[in-house]
């Protein structure tokens, strides 16, 4: 087998803004942790936690630990890696939204007396982990940063949600294009992180198997599923400000569908991929009010059951309105109009306390002619399936039809089932750690555009305005542990399909 050629990062200081918050003890911290074991960064490297909390290092990296312990795939007790990887880690207090140029001259100092200590200069990777509200404020004290103004050693991470709607996305572009060059921005979706969406372009083009039929000659319809059986927990201040639509299906969805659909590209090159992912997006059917009726259905979870536990229906969550009109569920039929995918709609769902756990794209083929055989030979002929389950499994499965063992014509569908965690032994990175290596090392492939985050709001705006210009439809419409409303069977039944809700979990089971 061929040894893994790892290239490390350069020398490297890492300055998490929200560095106190949830998403790095959970996420960015577990994810720097196993770059470090994995062996990807550099012996020159930093990172600095920022916040308001009063943290000393010891006491910031107790807190971490914990979340290492909690969070990362790979556990430490404090006496394995952590120790070493722990001495890397600072915390600096500082309030972000001052926004001074006198706040922000610590990160200056940092980086300098880091510069001397190394004798080199150092890449400087600034994570926006805050609240959207800081986002322009803390780039513009970035800006004021004298030490890092060489722009191809800084770069900047903004997360979601990235603006509210198109004219906020817009102007955040615009605010971020006056301060940095494009290719120092990198906007995250951490779904363009995961290895199964990765494997989207292997799939398509480096085999010569399927790419010949992903056309509308021979899918039917394409299917994308990212169920959640969480409610909004203790995020519903945020929540309610933003809904399934925008929370899920603006940015991940979408970016998912692009992958999909989008043509081959000539080269792997950031800018070639991501042209490519933008045509798919301007070619999306922007719909009219009374399209919207029909290809788009919302949801709002009421009270009820997950796993035996009693939940509160959203309305009653802490931070949400008691009259809220925010949904929790969407599911969209999406048209392509371009010469590969006309008439082949991509349903798309996304949605709280639905039923189970699951991210997958299924692609439908059409039915194959079959007057050949025998009409018994045909009952329980299926068309042709391809599914990639990008969670909690990774997998891709493929089902077709099979004869069955005797001495007739006999029909049923199996699959061939291609999983991750049997076929390598390797452990899979989070999707953290890839993006945050990429962005470490300057590679922008995986990470929005300005142009595309702005057409993927074009195209959820004209659903926004709508739901906003009449009365809102009667929730709650579904019980939380199920697949969501009713009406959303209802808009793929109409077309005479229905949605495939989970794969089946082994070869083995009963098709
Ligand atoms: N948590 C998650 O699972 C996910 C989060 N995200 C995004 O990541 C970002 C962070 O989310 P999350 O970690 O959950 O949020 P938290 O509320 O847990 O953390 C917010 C962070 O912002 C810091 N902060 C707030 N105001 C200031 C200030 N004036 N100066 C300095 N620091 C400040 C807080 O530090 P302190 O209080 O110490 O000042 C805290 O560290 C958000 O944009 C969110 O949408 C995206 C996907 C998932
Ligand atoms: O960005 C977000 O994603 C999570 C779901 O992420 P996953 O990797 O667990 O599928 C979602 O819960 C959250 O509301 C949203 O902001």
């Amino acid at each position: 087998m061929a040894s893994k050629v790892i290239k490390k990062t350069n020398p490297t200081i890492v300055f998490i803004f929200g560095g106190s918050g949830d998403l790095n003890h959970r996420k960015l911290t577990p994810a720097l942790y196993n770059l470090y074991v994995d062996g990807f960064l550099n012996d020159q490297f930093k990172v600095y936690g920022l916040g308001r909390t009063d943290y000393t290092d010891k006491k910031y990296r107790d807190h971490l630990l914990e979340g290492i312990q909690l969070f990362s795939r790979r556990k430490d007790d404090g006496k394995g890696p952590w120790k070493e990887f722990s001495e890397k880690v600072h915390y600096l207090k500082m309030d972000a939204g001052a926004g001074t140029a006198e706040e922000y001259s610590i990160l200056d100092k940092a980086i300098q007396e880091t510069e001397k200590e190394w004798k080199v200069e150092a890449d400087v990777l600034y994570y926006l982990s805050v609240g959207p509200n800081l986002f322009p404020i803390i780039a513009k004290g970035i800006s004021t940063i004298k030490s890092s103004h060489k722009e191809d050693k800084t770069r900047i991470v903004i997360e979601k949600p990235f603006g509210h709607d198109l004219q906020t996305a817009m102007d955040l572009n615009k605010l971020l294009a006056g301060l940095f060059q494009e290719d120092q921005i990198y906007r995250i979706d951490h779904y363009l992180g995961k290895e199964t969406v990765q494997n989207i372009l292997a799939l398509r083009f480096a085999n010569t198997l399927f790419e010949p039929i992903w056309n509308n000659k021979y899918i039917d319809h394409v299917q994308i599923t990212a169920a959640e059986t969480v409610g909004v927990e203790d995020r519903g201040g945020y929540y309610d400000t933003s809904g399934a639509l925008r929370d899920m299906i603006q940015n991940h969805i979408l970016q998912v569908l692009c992958m999909v659909a989008m043509e081959a590209p000539v080269s792997f090159d950031a800018n070639e991929i991501r042209n490519k992912k933008t045509d798919v997006l301007k070619a999306i059917k922007r719909y009219t009010n009374e399209e919207v009726k029909e290809n788009v259905v919302r949801g709002q979870y009421g009270a009820g059951w997950m796993k035996g536990s009693k939940v509160n229906a959203y309305r009653e969550e802490k931070g949400v309105d008691p009259n809220s009109a925010t949904e929790t569920y969407a599911a969209v039929k999406f048209q392509i109009d371009n010469w590969r995918w006309q008439g082949v709609p991509f349903y798309v769902r996304s949605g709280k306390y639905l039923a189970e756990k699951t991210t997958l794209i299924t692609i439908h083929f059409k039915q194959a002619p079959n007057y050949a055989f025998p009409a018994e030979a045909v009952d329980a002929w299926r068309p042709n399936r391809l599914t990639l389950t990008i969670q909690p499994e990774n997998d891709v499965r493929l089902l077709f039809q099979a004869k069955r063992p005797g001495q007739t014509m006999s029909l049923n569908p199996v699959e061939m089932v291609f999983n991750y965690a049997d076929a390598y032994n390797e452990p899979q990175p989070e999707a953290y750690e890839t993006l945050l290596l990429d962005a470490m090392m300057g590679n922008s492939t995986q990470f929005m555009r300005n142009d595309q985050v702005e057409i993927a709001w074009k195209v959820v705006m004209p659903i926004l305005d709508s739901w906003n210009s009449k009365v809102p439809v009667s929730f709650p419409n579904y019980s939380p542990g199920s697949w969501g409303p009713e009406e959303a069977d209802a808009l793929i039944a109409k077309d005479g399909r229905s949605w495939t809700n989970s794969p089946t979990k082994s070869s083995k089971d009963k098709l």
